[in-house]
């Protein structure tokens, strides 16, 4: 018998990666794709008649507000979304015995560390979206505490609105631009991100909690756009600037670098460079042209 998956948030960047791989999948697994014309997760009794009728094995919840600025005025639709309908699906997942696979941010952390973070390191959200985000993780293992929360960072793909294409955009419109060049983190091919999820569904020995998931080893904002513009062969000229000079109304983690050995060594997930990954996107995102 074929497991179900329930994909929430399947519109999204992670869930436009998911359904790219679900093909290779679907001799062991049947998916449910689904985003807010469909399920939407704010809606209590929608999340349990869903769950009610399809019985998924495991929900993957890639759905999230995720607009980090705006939150900062949002805050009551942010915490709806990343806490309240958190709660909803953890609570359906127990209910119906549902392995429940939530995704969460690096910005639960305030980055005011040099060393990574770990899964268990204190957390201290700078903005709403963190706070919100943070919220959901809790009311995660509070109601359900068999649930997989995977924290990642940077996330960017051929899909949606990303990083990785706003730099290639401007790339052709201008012939200078300045970056932040002190703020550090690890960036996340969705695509890298969308496999690991799916080897934690073929684990038969799960682990439960907390595991972080990004690529590998930490950059900044700058040196990140200087190798989309090496990769994708743009003359543009990158200046590095500090945070001071591109102020944004969330506050972002000066260095939210995580510590990836735990989902390495519980799931066998591979941690690909970042480097590999962007040359790998950009190759994907010329091609498409
Ligand atoms: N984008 C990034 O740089 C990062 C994202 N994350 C987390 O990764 C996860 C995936 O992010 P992305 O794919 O980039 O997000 P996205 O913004 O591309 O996609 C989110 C999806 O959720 C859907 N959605 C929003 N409200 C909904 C509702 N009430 N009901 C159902 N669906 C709803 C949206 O329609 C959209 O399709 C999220 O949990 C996010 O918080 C973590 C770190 C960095």
């Amino acid at each position: 018998m074929k497991k179900r998956i329930l994909i929430t948030g399947g519109n999204g960047q992670l869930g436009n990666c998911l359904k790219k791989i679900a093909p290779d999948y679907e001799l062991n697994y049947d998916f449910r794709f689904t985003d807010s014309s469909d399920l939407d997760i704010t809606d209590e009794a929608a999340v349990f008649d869903f769950f009610e009728e399809y019985k998924p094995h495991y929900c993957i919840n890639a759905a999230a507000y995720t607009a980090v600025d705006f939150a900062e005025k949002e805050e009551e639709m942010a915490f709806s979304v990343n806490a309240d309908a958190v709660a909803f699906l953890a609570e359906a997942s127990k209910k119906f015995k549902t392995t429940f696979i939530h995704v969460s941010t690096d910005y639960v952390f305030d980055g005011e560390t040099e060393i990574s973070y770990s899964e268990d390191d204190f957390t201290q959200p700078s903005g709403v979206y963190g706070a919100s985000k943070l919220k959901g993780e809790n009311l995660a293992i509070e109601l359900n505490p068999e649930s997989i929360i995977v924290r990642t960072s940077w996330l960017y793909s051929e899909f949606n609105k990303n990083f990785v294409k706003t730099m290639l955009n401007l790339f052709s419109q201008k012939e200078e631009l300045s970056v932040v060049a002190d703020q550090f983190g690890q960036p996340t091919n969705a695509n890298d991100l969308a496999e690991a999820l799916m080897k934690i569904i073929a684990n038969e020995n799960k682990t439960y909690g907390i595991f972080h998931f990004s690529n590998y080893p930490e950059t900044t904002w700058y040196e990140f756009a200087s190798k989309i513009a090496e990769f994708s062969k743009s003359k543009v000229k990158i200046n590095p600037i500090s945070t001071d000079q591109f102020p944004t109304a969330a506050k972002r983690p000066r260095r939210s670098t995580m510590d990836l050995s735990k989902i390495e060594e519980k799931y066998n997930v591979e941690i690909k460079h970042w480097e590999q990954s962007l040359e790998e996107c950009i190759g994907i995102l010329n091609n498409s042209k």
